[in-house]
């Protein structure tokens, strides 16, 4: 055979295997993978050649756009999960579906749940993520998987011990008071006591101030204007998740990219200042301190380390979730407040017999027992992580089911917590009193509530967050009475986390000193 001769069957041997690949995407592996569930009796929504179930999503949510619900109902699936609230009435709970080509299963049982995420042999791993999500995240401990993963997972978590904590609420509570104090400024100047607010917006700057303080220590200031920069990139990472993705678009010099270059270059910038400083000063303080203390090669055998680029990932992946969650957890906690106004009235009398007019500290925070059910409560209607995802590494057995490879899970948080099975009747109720006996009590799944995730990839901020919202909480109820605002809007949408279309105004009135 001649020189093109041998070009000419490459070529042949290349085209097959490239037309395989795509015909194995695009046709074989959908038409296997929705037999193999309907042999099973799993349905979904049918699947649309190459565009699967994305564009009867993208109608919904289109649908879902303007609605805005009964005040009183917290039965929100329909606004903030369109497409679940109808496959879940044709299909049952358990439902196949596809994204483009990618298949998809949604759980919304906790017993599934419970065994897909407490799974510690490696079964169901980390999906990889798309680049507009891990830039707007960090790469760090929520992305990363395996051995990296248990390394910076040894570092950061004494960060979270109870002594670090004990000293992380004084910071808490010194960024609350100057919040409630600018707000009382604002009711001198007004000529109503009583004055609007809208609180998600001051929680967020909030929640953004505490972060700051307890991650960067004395450097707080710097992490402020990090955050400014990381807040921009949001909006146009935002913009991008929602279009869909083009491979390779992430590179074109358009002007939004332009933009996103450089808000990435100002923020790398500002942290990389942030670090040499903090090095400069000896500062072992904040959790920076602690990742400052772990510096080194990462191939270092006596004791995990962490080199610079990881560590500016961390601090991108910190800033996001230590704050934007906690801010949500916090407006939906006040709506609910809101909303039952006795809740709020015995929360305060709580506050005042434990706390007095004092700042909160962790003693007397343990204490508040009543914020605790009504915090629960909130992370169960209001949880501002709607769905945790994983991937099958390989085909597996889940409960009853056999799950094909690759697969990706979405655990349906928001189902979980208002499925009916597991919270009997009364699960879109708000009734704190059911977790009396402690989570594991309060439905008849002990894993019920999975806010924070469980097992090994379990949230590592919970009693960060835990600990951040009572304080918060019991320094607003010491000094303000609330109400919803006549011009709120119920609409809970989901933009990554679950929050408040069109914001959250309430009326404050400060009480008497
Ligand atoms: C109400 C507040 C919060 C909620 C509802 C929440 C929820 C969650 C959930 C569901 C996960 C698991 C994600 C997954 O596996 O895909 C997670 C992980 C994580 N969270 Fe939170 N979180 C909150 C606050 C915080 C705070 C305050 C911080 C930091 C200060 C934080 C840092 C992290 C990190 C680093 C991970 C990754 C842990 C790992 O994979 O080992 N979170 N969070």
């Amino acid at each position: 055979m001649g020189y093109l001769g041998i070009v000419m069957v490459a070529l042949a041997v290349v085209l097959f295997t490239k037309t395989w690949q795509l015909f194995k995407v695009v046709l074989w592996r959908p038409y296997t993978v929705t037999k193999m569930f309907e042999n099973q009796g799993v349905r979904g929504p049918p699947w649309k050649l190459f565009y699967g179930s994305t564009p009867e999503m993208k109608k919904l949510n289109q649908d879902a756009h303007q609605l805005v619900l009964d005040i009183k109902s917290n039965d929100i699936i329909q606004k903030a999960q369109p497409f679940y609230h109808k496959w879940s009435s044709q299909y049952g709970q358990t439902i196949p579906y596809w994204i483009g080509t990618e298949p998809r299963l949604i759980i919304s049982d906790a017993e599934l749940a419970k065994q897909i995420l407490s799974n510690k042999f490696g079964f169901y791993v980390k999906p990889k993520m798309s680049h507009s999500l891990i830039r707007l995240i960090g790469n760090g401990l929520i992305f990363i998987d395996g051995e990296d993963w248990a390394r910076h997972k040894r570092i950061l978590n004494p960060a979270f011990s109870i002594d670090k904590l004990k000293v992380m609420i004084k910071k808490m509570a010194k960024c609350t008071v100057e919040m409630l104090d600018e707000w009382k400024n604002r009711a001198i100047v007004a000529e109503d006591p009583r004055f609007k607010i809208i609180i998600n917006e001051d929680f967020r700057k909030l929640t953004a101030d505490i972060i700051s303080h307890t991650a960067f220590g004395s450097s707080y200031a710097q992490g402020i204007e990090a955050f400014r920069a990381q807040e921009e990139l949001q909006k146009y990472s935002a913009a991008s998740l929602a279009d869909i993705f083009l491979p390779g678009s992430q590179f074109l010099p358009t002007l939004s990219n332009i933009r996103i270059w450089k808000l990435e270059r100002e923020l790398n910038t500002i942290l990389e200042q942030i670090v040499s400083n903090k090095l400069k000063s000896h500062d072992g303080d904040g959790l920076l301190g602690i990742m400052l203390g772990a510096l080194g090669s990462s191939d270092s055998k006596d004791s995990p380390k962490l080199n610079m680029k990881e560590i500016i990932e961390e601090c991108r992946t910190f800033f996001f979730a230590g704050h934007e969650t906690s801010s949500n957890l916090l407006t939906w906690m006040v709506f609910l407040l809101c909303k039952h106004q006795e809740w709020q009235d015995r929360l305060r009398e709580e506050v005042m017999k434990e706390c007095g007019e004092a700042i909160p500290d962790a003693d007397m925070l343990n204490k508040l027992k009543l914020m605790n059910m009504v915090v629960l409560e909130s992370l169960r209607l209001y949880g501002p992580a709607p769905d945790i995802i994983r991937q099958a590494s390989r085909d597996l057995k889940l409960g009853n089911l056999t799950i094909p490879k690759d697969i990706l899970l979405v655990i349906n948080v928001l189902a979980i917590h208002r499925n009916k099975t597991h919270w009997g009747e009364d699960a879109d109720d708000f009734n704190p009193l059911r977790f009396k006996n402690g989570v594991s009590k309060a439905a008849a799944h002990p894993n019920a509530l999975v806010a924070f995730s469980l097992g090994p990839r379990a949230c590592i901020g919970q009693n960060f967050a835990m600990l951040e919202v009572k304080t918060v909480i019991a320094l607003l109820l010491q000094r303000f009475r609330f109400e919803l605002s006549p011009d709120y809007k119920h609409a809970p949408v989901i933009r990554l986390t679950l929050q408040p279309q069109f914001g959250l105004p309430i009326l404050v009135t400060p009480l008497p000193a």
